[in-house]
């Protein structure tokens, strides 16, 4: 806040793993730039993060950023336009999951950065790990001069959970997270000209789509189902998602005695 309010032009990398609230602060520090008239612009490099921000976009559409990039690529904001006066009134530019984006993005703009390098990275079609690593933002000449921000302790646990026994199961589960995350599991190729990056997930972690272990999520993420689906902000807050499509489908059956128990009349 006080390199916005003196004008410094610092150069911040928000550092945390899933739940540490890197959100969270990204959202209190906006609120209290918007609530002194400044304008923060706030971008992700997924569009799904993009809506968990206030007027959030994605970088590539906010900055006009071409899709492929390379060392010499620049925004393509024209001059005099409302882009162009909007960047230059701009007090603080907030990008979330920074890590998944190519350096050369950040390399056209400065801004406040945040993410999880456990999270996705780059995606280099065709690339290894070196291609990927030579792509993340920690190989940017920029990285020199970050100030890195580090958050440690897991808010979700504690905001998630209703008992003592959620707040076990909470940890045990993050902290297995953080440990894939940190490349400490076991780790084996599926053939020999694979790389090894193939790990066994706990047996107690699995929900198998058809058992009936998951009938408590359904029930749990889509309470209300019956009475709410047709509410836009209901079902975009709600989601369960699948490794492949192909489980999709038994966990999908699970949704139809839902409204078969509650049929409906429906005029066209
Ligand atoms: N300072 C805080 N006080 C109270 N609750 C907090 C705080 N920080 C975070 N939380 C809560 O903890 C949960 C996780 O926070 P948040 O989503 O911001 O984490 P994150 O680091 O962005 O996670 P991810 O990397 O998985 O997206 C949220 O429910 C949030 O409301």
């Amino acid at each position: 806040m006080g390199s916005v309010e003196h004008g410094l032009g610092r150069f911040f990398f928000l550092y945390g793993h899933g739940g540490t609230g890197k959100t969270y602060l990204y959202n209190t520090i906006i609120a209290k730039l918007r609530s002194q008239h400044k304008i923060a612009l706030v971008v992700a490099s997924s569009g799904i993060a993009a809506t968990l921000l206030p007027d959030g976009s994605t970088g590539h559409s906010r900055f006009k950023i071409p899709i492929d990039v390379d060392a010499s690529s620049t925004c393509k904001v024209k001059k005099g336009t409302h882009l162009a006066e909007l960047l230059q009134q701009t007090s603080l530019i907030v990008w979330d999951e920074a890590p998944m984006t190519h350096r050369f993005c950040f390399e056209a703009l400065n801004s406040l950065l945040g993410g999880d390098f456990r999270q996705i990275l780059p995606v280099i079609p065709g690339g290894g790990r070196e291609e990927t690593l030579n792509a993340s933002i920690i190989r940017s000449p920029l990285w020199a001069h970050c100030n890195l921000l580090c958050l440690q302790e897991n808010m979700r646990i504690n905001s998630d959970a209703v008992n003592q026994e959620a707040i076990f199961n909470g940890m045990t589960f993050a902290q297995w997270v953080l440990t894939v995350g940190n490349g400490l599991l076991p780790v084996r190729s599926l053939d020999e000209n694979s790389e090894r990056s193939w790990t066994t997930i706990p047996h107690y972690l699995i929900l198998p789509p058809n058992g009936t272990s998951i009938q408590p999520v359904v029930d749990f993420v889509f309470h209300g189902l019956v009475d709410f689906y047709r509410s836009v902000s209901y079902l975009k807050n709600r989601a369960i998602i699948t490794p492949q499509m192909k489980q999709c489908l038994p966990l999908m059956m699970l949704f139809f005695p839902t409204f078969l128990r509650n049929p409906r009349t429906t005029t066209t």
